[in-house]
């Protein structure tokens, strides 16, 4: 008979794909998909596979890196893989199975408007053991989020997806494992995680980020669990990346809780935890041991409690990921809603600067902070986000990404400190990872020159291209979605193709009648000559 069962050391997986019975389809990622399945040999014991997409994934480093990560690592708030193996062009990543899926799934299935917050700050508290002990080992996470959060049957819960996940070691040979990680100076560059969750230094990542912007990413989570999504994720991808904000904002979905008193629901030891997390400063956020001992963590109630208050009366994941596909949930994939607390798309393209984010503790809340009202007029266009990150040239254009400064792709600099972070050379050379705008150094690609010169910052080409892509993804996403509902209700749905093939009948058709018509003409013309020419004999002979 299936059964769940908890990773054990000793217990030999199989490395071949027959091995395993799919049983059904439980989550997809990125580049992957996740399923139950049961490992025939092994008493039919139930497993999760992540079946990763090596040809889609562009970034095998990352995932080889996960899978040595997580062999080296023992934590009971840890999600080992018991093992992984390919199969044609995926990677198997064999695992325990988690009944209750991510925390992600669970809000959004049972818990739209968020989890109580006792039961947050259980959640909350075991990650927190998972990131002390990671960071301990001088690893970042780089992709904390309730998706990544997996809760077995018994409540307990477990970090996972070290897909992104890097090691202050490998880049900086000289540190030692027992070396302080709050005060660690050691930096990464290569900016890697989900942009909702994206601690502001790894944005900026010129400036280098450590263990800290885990913090930040723990603090978006627990805004995550409290409301039910992270802060912005109502904006598609692309636009809470380029942050087309104009005054100062407020979340629509926290301002529709506000106006319901809800957001005064939590605990003032919750808001200042979370607000310790969310300092601009990374300097100023405390390290995970130190959130450990935060008043909020200190009547924290056990696994139990988990079970009677979220997992009991919850459907089983393959069930919720079925719902949530029809339904087409999830912070990857927003609708593009062109208005944002009213205003129209090209009215806040206007104004898109922010120099950072103010966490309103009262609120419970992030907000932007905005430069110097003096300064709106420059002709400097760009996007100003924590006083280092430009965009160039959006303004004016709510829906283009035209070029007004100079664009310089391969800064010397931005190179060595990508080599260096990585501790790698190779390809990496030929994938720079940000732009400059209007840098003094001018070798390597150039795009439009405008007259903006001399102004720095740079902008993260991986994130552009990422939420761009995303946003594609997305767009197919839903016209499949709108398609699939459409047929449910016996509509009829007429494929691109077949568009595309009457288009070119209807002007076939056209051209067939255009042709018609000057033929009568040029027959009428004819008719016309002979017509005067035969008036005009007539008068000549006359
Ligand atoms: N071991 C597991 N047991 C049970 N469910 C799992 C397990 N691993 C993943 N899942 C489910 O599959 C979903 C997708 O997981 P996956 O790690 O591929 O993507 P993600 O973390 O949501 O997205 P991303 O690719 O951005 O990291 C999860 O949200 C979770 O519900």
């Amino acid at each position: 008979m299936a059964h769940e069962q908890e990773h054990h050391p000793k217990l030999q997986f199989p490395l071949e794909s027959e091995a395993y019975k799919i049983i059904d389809e439980i989550g997809v990622g990125v580049s992957a998909v996740v399923y139950k399945a049961e490992c025939t040999p092994m008493n039919s014991t139930v497993v999760a596979i992540k079946s990763i997409d090596l040809d889609q994934s562009k970034d095998f480093d990352n995932i080889r890196r996960e899978t040595k990560i997580l062999s080296l690592l023992s934590h009971p708030n840890i999600l080992n893989a018991h093992c992984s193996f390919t199969v044609d062009q995926r990677l198997w990543v064999v695992m325990p199975f988690m009944s209750g899926g991510s925390l992600q799934s669970i809000i959004s299935s049972s818990f739209p408007d968020g989890l109580p917050e006792q039961c947050i700050a259980i959640v909350l508290k075991e990650t927190l053991n998972a990131l002390s002990y990671l960071h301990n080992q001088g690893h970042l996470h780089r992709d904390i989020k309730a998706g990544n959060i997996l809760m077995d049957s018994n409540g307990c819960v477990k970090l996972a997806d070290f897909g992104v996940s890097a090691s202050i070691y490998e880049s900086n040979p000289g540190y030692g494992s027992g070396s302080s990680t709050s005060s660690s100076p050691l930096m990464l560059n290569d900016v890697t995680g989900t942009p909702y969750w994206m601690a502001p230094e790894v944005i900026h990542s010129h400036t280098g980020y450590s263990f800290k912007a885990d913090i930040w990413s723990f603090g978006i989570t627990a805004l995550e669990l409290a409301h039910g999504r992270p802060p912005l994720s109502h904006l598609p991808l692309s636009k809470s990346l380029i942050m087309k904000i104009t005054k100062r904002f407020r979340f629509s979905d926290y301002e529709s809780n506000s106006k319901e008193g809800k957001s005064k629901k939590f605990s003032k030891a919750f808001k200042d935890m979370v607000a310790s997390c969310l300092d601009q400063d990374p300097a100023k956020r405390p390290s995970a041991e130190k959130l450990l001992k935060h008043s909020f963590f200190k009547s924290c109630k056990g696994s139990e409690f988990l079970v009677k208050n979220v997992l009991h009366g919850l459907s089983s994941v393959e069930e919720r990921f079925r719902v949530s596909k029809i339904l087409g949930k999830g912070v990857h994939v927003e609708a593009d809603d062109d208005d944002v607390d009213g205003e129209s798309v090209s009215q806040l393209v206007k104004y898109r600067r922010i120099s950072g984010w103010n966490f309103n503790e009262d609120g419970f809340e992030l907000e932007p902070v905005f430069p110097d009202e003096s300064k709106e007029d420059s002709i400097v266009k760009q996007v100003r986000f924590g006083g280092e990150m430009i965009i160039p040239g959006t303004v004016g254009e709510a829906d283009g990404l035209s070029n007004s400064g100079r664009i310089n792709l391969n800064s010397p600099e931005t190179e060595s400190s990508l080599l260096s972070s990585r501790g790698e050379g190779g390809d990496e050379a030929s994938s720079p990872s940000s732009w400059r705008v209007g840098g003094k150094e001018e070798s390597g690609i150039e795009g439009i020159v405008g007259d903006e010169a001399g102004i720095e910052g740079t902008v993260n080409t991986d994130i552009m291209v990422g939420g761009l892509t995303a946003l594609i993804r997305s767009l197919d996403d839903q016209r499949q979605r709108v398609t699939d509902l459409i047929t449910l209700f016996g509509g009829d749905v007429t494929s691109r193709e077949d568009q595309l093939l009457q288009l070119i009948e209807r002007l076939r058709l056209d051209l067939e009648n255009e042709r018609q018509k000057n033929f009568q003409l040029e027959m009428e013309l004819e008719f016309l000559k002979i017509h005067i020419s035969g008036a005009s004999n007539t008068d000549e002979n006359n």
